[in-house]
């Protein structure tokens, strides 16, 4: 018997060239996408997807309106003597639409399940957007862009409707396998048509089963999972406006020196606005404030990686963004290194190659030279072929600051550096940073949540409550003498009372004398009051529990819990009277274990001192 196998060469060519035209396509329609922030993207995507949903004659048809002889476009290729309807250009045009939404959607899925910290790493590290795409993103989402190229061609290769539509039935030139199957059925040659149905078979089940077992072969650790459709979260914020701020934001302080970094900007977040001016020189700026209040938002603002609504920022003279001048200067070129809190490491990379990537502009040499510093100083030797993957917690923020630092950056934002790490490495890696930080020659903005580690990195301290700086000075200050509330709570103080000064109260000359609310009790403090103090706090650790009556603001004390850590004992204390249940207390006070044996069985009530020195006066906010 005779068999024609026509249908199967047009099948597999026209889906081969379908396939390669819609791999371009899709990539570049899912990159454009992604970044897209216009109002209509979501009516474009529907546009992209269409093919997908509608039935295939429908596809036809809008086809057959488009390409048609009587159409705009069919009359302009007529002019040049090219004919889609009913030749084989035609069948590859519907292979191509129908295929395009799945390797559109695929591969845009591939992109978004990427850290956009990866991204934002790449670019603070100088990489230009091209690169970003060619050396991260597409290394990282390949799996899901072979998976997209296989479905499309699969999709192309089974195209029915819309190509009888606008190709027909021609043997020989457009006659393609599923038509082939559809007319031998109909005229009856059922063994023409099963053989035709076994080799599509045969075609689809191999290459599904040869693109699954190469996937199991490439199979990385740190690969992500990708599913066709699935798309990953999103912002998707309500954005609350409040009036523009009277500040003048379109200056620095005219003594600002040349080398620091100058901030003054104001964006409006999610629920408030990052509101912030400073300035700061070599010494490293801790950042202070409770989670959520803008710390990560002004380093990324730093970065460029966000961009303030109104403001300047400057780094050593070089104005990075001014709105008024319409001066934006991108990621690439700030000269801003960052560390990311979960480290964002490239893990299609090793840590010599991680390190090196932000000093692709100099030579060879130079960049070997500049890498085998980086790990010499930061004790990563024999991890230079290592991925990321195969390093632990310490080692990989190692391989972060060393990254970070190897194209000398005039400024380094290090965001909760050690956040992922246990106590012992954090401590460890703290020697080390304040080492590192010591030799270096630029800023230094260091984000974090814990107190004590911001007191022993940084001499200078800034707090940030609901994006506003509430405190800056020097760390002696900011925890022996926050100003508000506040501050006060953000650096640790846990036992606070409304309170009135006892001058305005009662006599005038008593102004050393504070009347705490909440505790019923008179306090003398060291330094004159004002009518404005609200409130009166003691830290913990410094409320001493003693056996002489007669110090200066000592007080009965009864105990009303205990609660205990591996070295230090917490006890819940009420003043002056006996407590009626467990969190009937005034203040809690931190003993250490060693004082707790000498004074748990002693008899209640006991004596407590609340130093004068160590009082912490507040006033309103
Ligand atoms: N792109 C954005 N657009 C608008 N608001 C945002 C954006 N990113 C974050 N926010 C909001 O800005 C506020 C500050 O977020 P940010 O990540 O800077 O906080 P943070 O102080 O670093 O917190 P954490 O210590 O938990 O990391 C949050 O309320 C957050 O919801």
């Amino acid at each position: 018997m005779y068999v024609d196998f026509s249908p199967l060469w047009i099948s597999l060519k026209t889906s081969a060239i379908a396939t390669a035209i819609t791999f371009f396509l899709g990539i570049a329609a899912a990159r454009w996408m992604l970044n897209s922030r216009y109002w209509f993207k979501g009516l474009i995507d529907g546009v992209f997807i269409s093919p997908l949903v509608l039935p295939p004659t429908v596809v036809g048809f809008l086809l057959l309106l488009v390409f048609g002889r009587n159409s705009p476009v069919g009359k302009l290729l007529d002019r040049f003597s090219i004919t889609i309807l009913f030749t084989w250009y035609a069948a590859i045009l519907t292979a191509i639409v129908v295929a395009f939404p799945i390797m559109y959607r695929t591969s845009l899925a591939a992109f978004e399940q990427i850290d956009p910290n990866l991204l934002r790493a790449g670019r603070t590290l100088g990489a230009s957007e091209w690169r970003v795409f060619w050396q991260i993103m597409l290394p990282l989402s390949y799996r899901g862009i072979v998976a997209a190229t296989i479905l499309s061609f699969a999709r192309a290769l089974g195209e029915f409707g819309a190509t009888l539509m606008l190709a027909g039935n021609i043997p020989g030139q457009t006659q393609t396998l599923p038509i082939a199957i559809f007319f031998a059925a109909e005229a009856g040659e059922f063994e023409q048509a099963l053989m035709w149905v076994m080799i599509m078979l045969a075609i689809s089940l191999t290459v599904i089963w040869l693109a699954n077992a190469w996937a199991d072969q490439t199979r990385h650790p740190s690969s992500q999972a990708v599913t066709a459709f699935g798309r990953p979260r999103q912002w998707s914020r309500p954005r609350q406006w409040s009036r523009p701020r009277p500040r003048d934001l379109t200056s620095l302080p005219a003594d600002a020196p040349e080398t620091e970094l100058c901030i003054n900007i104001y964006k409006q977040l999610a629920n408030f606005p990052l509101d912030l001016s400073f300035s700061l020189q070599q010494d490293a700026l801790g950042v202070l404030g409770a989670s959520g209040s803008g710390k990560t938002m002004l380093l990324r603002c730093i970065a460029g990686l966000e961009t303030p609504d109104r403001g300047v920022i400057r780094l050593n003279g070089k104005t990075l963004f001014d709105a008024t001048q319409g001066i934006n200067v991108p990621s690439c070129d700030r000269k801003v290194g960052i560390v990311f809190q979960n480290y964002a490491l490239f893990p299609h990379l090793t840590v010599a190659q991680n390190i090196a990537f932000g000093m692709n502009n100099l030579p060879k040499p130079e960049r070997d030279r500049r890498v085998h510093a980086q790990i010499a100083q930061m004790q990563l030797q024999g991890l230079e072929h290592r991925h990321p993957h195969h390093l632990s917690g310490g080692q990989q923020q190692r391989v972060a600051v060393a990254r970070a630092l190897a194209s000398q950056p005039e400024a380094l934002l290090l965001d909760e550096p050690f956040s992922a790490l246990d106590s012992h490495l954090r401590s460890q890696l703290e020697q080390q940073m304040v080492a590192r930080l010591a030799d270096y020659q630029g800023v230094t903005l260091f984000v974090t949540h814990h107190l004590e580690e911001a007191y022993r990195v940084c001499p200078k301290l800034m707090v940030i409550d609901r994006g506003r700086a509430i405190a800056q000075g020097t760390k002696q200050a900011i925890f022996e003498r926050p100003a508000t509330f506040t501050v006060a709570q953000l650096t640790g103080c846990k036992n606070f009372s409304q309170a009135v000064t006892i001058a305005a109260a009662q006599t005038t000359t008593a102004t050393h004398a504070v009347r705490a609310l909440d505790w019923g009790i008179c306090l003398h403090v060291m330094e004159p009051v004002s009518d404005r103090v609200a409130y009166v706090g003691i830290r913990a650790h410094q409320i001493i529990i003693t056996t002489h009556a007669n110090q200066d603001n000592t007080f009965l004390c009864w105990l009303v819990a205990t609660s205990e850590t591996p070295h230090r004992m917490t006890v819940f204390l009420k003043f002056n009277a006996v407590p009626t249940s467990a969190q009937d207390y005034h203040v809690q006070a931190e003993v250490f274990k060693e004082k707790w044996m000498m004074i748990k069985d002693r008899p209640l009530p006991w004596h407590v001192c609340l130093d004068p020195l160590r009082l912490i006066v507040m006033e309103a906010e």
